[in-house]
């Protein structure tokens, strides 16, 4: 008889964790366990053994359950959610200390819950490896709370989903079905959910806090891992642009965390971060001194005329995706007056169906995707869809190429614009995204 899947999978989860344990002990960190982070910044080698592990190991345990309980417990996986809400909302990590642990008893006063109801809850993260629990039955940190507890960002993100996206999800079907085939920001499971008709971002900009929050999530969310500024900084040739002349407008960049990164990176650009006024506000007050030379922040709603024209770099991070083709076309269309020859618009987004390398890796767009369904009547758009925008907006808005650098998340995708391009079908080929001969 053959080798069973299972016995396939597992002698490959046993050689992949091999790897990671012999990679972990020669570069003298200790072992994976739950009460520590152990594998941040892994050479690239060592971090695609990482994420097949996931793989295996998620397919495994599927196996193993079989389609029943496959199926029960994907049902069941908004308890988890509603769960990680509770520990959001009542600040749980922050009542935690970082060493050691608190009885329950001591968490309910501190928190002001009841004792029942709190152990509840926590066994429930206990379970989930969210938090955890000492010999002596006291709750005590997790890797993952410990993060929760000492990295404000990371509150802001998991509040920023769990109180602006999750109560979204559950209306994506009566939207569809009411808004059925609407493109439009305010016709979404969002404005059912919240009672309102604005779209998803004007929503967030009446409430200073929301804004906020919103901001401080999307600038954790880079700073690490598979989304890090790291592979935007080294994912593009911004050293051709690196002049005193050299400038970049960065719409809708929010806190500017995108800028900032590339800044740093640099030493002469400039940087222009557009806004919302809220955010742009708050941007400023996050600006370093050391930086107020070359990165400023404006005012500026990407549904009127880029009032910056003749940059070299026009780029939007996460920006077209939350935006149906009609509405990306007329923010793309805003930016056109403003372009001088040679001057390119970049974006940062998911881009599903490249870098098909495992199945973990490819699930991350078609979250997103059901995010931009949920939230804005939009979609993460394939290489084509990207290329076929560009066109439909402008013929000399020539589509350069759609990339993801080796092993991040999202994609960078280049439009340039020729002002003596006239489109046929032979000439518009995609190009190398690297091909640097035009700068
Ligand atoms: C997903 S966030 C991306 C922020 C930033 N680019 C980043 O990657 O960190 C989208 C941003 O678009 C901004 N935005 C939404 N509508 C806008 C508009 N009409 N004009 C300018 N900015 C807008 C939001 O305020 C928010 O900061």
């Amino acid at each position: 008889m053959g080798k069973s899947t299972f016995t396939i999978l597992a002698e490959k989860l046993l050689e992949a964790s091999k790897l990671l344990d012999a990679h972990s002990e020669s570069s003298g960190l200790p072992p994976a366990t739950f009460d520590n982070e152990t594998f941040i910044d892994l050479p690239d080698e060592i971090e695609k053994h990482r994420k097949a592990m996931i793989d295996v190991a998620q397919d495994i345990k599927r196996l193993a359950q079989g389609p029943r309980d496959l199926l029960f417990e994907t049902c069941n996986t908004f308890n988890d959610l509603a769960n990680l809400h509770f520990i959001y909302h009542f600040r749980i990590p922050q009542c935690v200390p970082l060493q050691g642990g608190v009885s329950y008893e001591e968490l309910a006063v501190t928190t002001g819950l009841d004792t029942v109801l709190l152990r509840r809850m926590i066994r429930h993260s206990i379970i989930n490896r969210v938090l955890a629990e000492s010999s002596q039955g006291h709750v005590k940190h997790s890797a993952a709370s410990r993060i929760l507890h000492e990295e404000t960002g990371s509150m802001d993100a998991i509040g920023f989903w769990l109180e602006e996206l999750f109560p979204a999800a559950p209306k994506m079907v009566e939207a569809l079905k009411k808004y059925s085939g609407s493109g439009e920001p305010n016709e979404t499971a969002f404005n059912l959910a919240f009672n309102t008709s604005r779209p998803f971002y004007l929503e967030l900009e009446t409430s200073p806090e929301r804004a906020r929050r919103f901001g401080s999530a999307m600038r954790w969310m880079s700073q690490g891992g598979r989304f890090s500024h790291d592979y935007l900084v080294r994912g593009y040739y911004w050293a051709a642009f690196d002049h005193t002349e050299g400038l970049m407008v960065d719409v809708g960049g929010g806190h500017g965390a995108v800028s900032l990164a590339l800044a740093r990176a640099t030493a002469q650009m400039k940087f222009i971060v557009q806004d919302l006024p809220n955010t742009v506000e708050q941007g400023r007050t996050l600006l370093p001194s050391e930086l107020q030379g070359r990165l400023s922040f404006m005012e500026h709603d990407f549904f009127d005329l880029q009032p910056v024209k003749g940059a070299d770099i026009y780029f939007m991070r996460y920006i077209l995706h939350n935006w149906s083709d009609k509405y990306a076309a007329r923010i793309l269309e805003n930016i056109v007056p403003a372009l001088k020859d040679g001057a390119r618009i970049v974006c940062c987004e998911f881009l599903p169906g490249d870098e098909a390398t495992t199945r973990w890796t490819d699930k991350q767009p078609l979250n997103m995707d059901m995010i931009q369904a949920i939230g804005w009547n939009s979609i993460e758009r394939t290489a084509s869809d990207w290329k076929r925008l560009f066109s439909s907006v402008d013929s000399r808005l020539v589509f350069k190429g759609a990339w993801t650098p080796e092993g991040c998340s999202v994609s960078l995708i280049e439009a340039q614009f020729q002002s003596q391009h006239v489109a046929t079908h032979m000439g518009d080929h995609d190009r190398s995204p690297v091909d640097q001969s035009n700068i």
